[in-house]
């Protein structure tokens, strides 16, 4: 079973507006919503490619209650600890540009971090815990490590997809796979990248640091894939894109997905990459169907040296 958790979780409310005007009254074509926050994201994708999953995480109050009831819709497995405060609202703002205001995380009670602690403990060797998004402020600076700890102790496999402190905080313990984009591996080591070598170059280099397998995403440029074996590229395939909340999620979904079915982690890249880019291609996340029909898109090629 992938357990994803996702420590702050969020309804993500999505507007269209025609011509956005800043400071001004606009009225929106379209508002959706939609259960959201990484791991549920991963979870979601995860059921509709077959895989069993369980979701869990802090959720409260009516949004907490409408994230469950969503994913009781669609059949997704959950397990959340209940806070006293509310759940938090992300507003995507599609217009001529893509704009995201992501909410801060309400409070979180030790008496509540602990019991998801326990939770984590009770998984097996058999069960991976993804730990997807921003980690709550009221959260002790060691937790998501805390609940690494927990899932370890009884042998289950670890998938970090977080950014900025969260990330750096959690690289040390060494997780099977991690999956930042370009932005945030920028951001992880203080510099620019803007290539795929830059990527591959500077993700060997958490490779080498003892992560098992990396994927660095770069949007509609594709992505790179680096382990211990080599790295490979993808080029993203051509298509009308809709909606990129997500696509990342479904990448890592995906590459779960796969390397639990049994298949080689490029194999599992090539999936994760046609996910993505099916997520791109749709206006909510991506369905099974429509990863099969873009994985045939998608081209990835072996790096000549590993690392380059
Ligand atoms: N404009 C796009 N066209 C095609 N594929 C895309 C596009 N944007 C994203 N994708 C796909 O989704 C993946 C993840 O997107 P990215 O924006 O890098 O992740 P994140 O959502 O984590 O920031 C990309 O590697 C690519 O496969
Ligand atoms: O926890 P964070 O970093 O604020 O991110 C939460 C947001 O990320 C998402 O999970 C989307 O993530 P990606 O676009 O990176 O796949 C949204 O559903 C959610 O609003």
């Amino acid at each position: 079973m992938i357990y994803t958790c996702t420590l702050n979780p969020a309804v993500d409310y999505v507007v269209r507006v025609e011509d956005f005007q800043a400071g001004g009254l606009n009225r929106s074509e379209s508002a959706d919503m939609y259960a959201g926050g990484k791991g549920i994201n991963v979870s979601r994708v995860l059921k509709r490619l077959g895989s069993d999953t369980c979701a869990i995480g802090f959720a409260g109050g009516f949004t907490g209650e409408f994230i469950k009831n969503e994913l009781d819709r669609e059949g997704v497995f959950h397990r959340f600890t209940s806070i006293q405060g509310v759940t938090r609202i992300n507003v995507k703002l599609k217009s001529n540009a893509e704009t995201e205001i992501n909410g801060p995380a309400p409070a979180i009670s030790e008496e509540d971090a602990n019991r998801l602690v326990q939770l984590t403990s009770e998984l097996t060797k058999r069960d991976w815990l993804h730990i997807g998004g921003s980690v709550p402020s009221s959260l002790p600076a060691d937790y998501a490590g805390t609940l690494i700890d927990a899932a370890r102790s009884q042998g289950a496999r670890v998938v970090v997809d977080t950014s900025g402190a969260a990330l750096k905080a959690l690289l040390p313990y060494n997780p099977f796979f991690v999956k930042p984009n370009h932005h945030e591996l920028s951001e992880l080591f203080d510099t620019e990248i803007n290539t795929k070598e830059e990527a591959a170059f500077i993700a060997k280099k958490l490779v080498d640091g003892g992560t098992e397998n990396v994927i660095v995403s770069m949007g509609g440029d594709g992505a790179v894939f680096v382990n211990k074996e080599g790295a490979y590229y993808a080029e993203s395939p051509k298509g009308t894109v809709k909606n990129t909340v997500g696509a990342g999620d479904s990448m890592v979904a995906a590459f779960m997905a796969k390397i639990d079915a049994g298949l080689k982690p490029h194999e599992a890249f090539h999936w994760a990459v046609a996910a993505g880019s099916a997520t791109a291609f749709s206006d909510d996340l991506c369905s099974k169907a429509e990863v099969e029909d873009v994985y045939s898109r998608v081209r990835i090629v072996k790096a000549e040296q590993e690392g380059k």
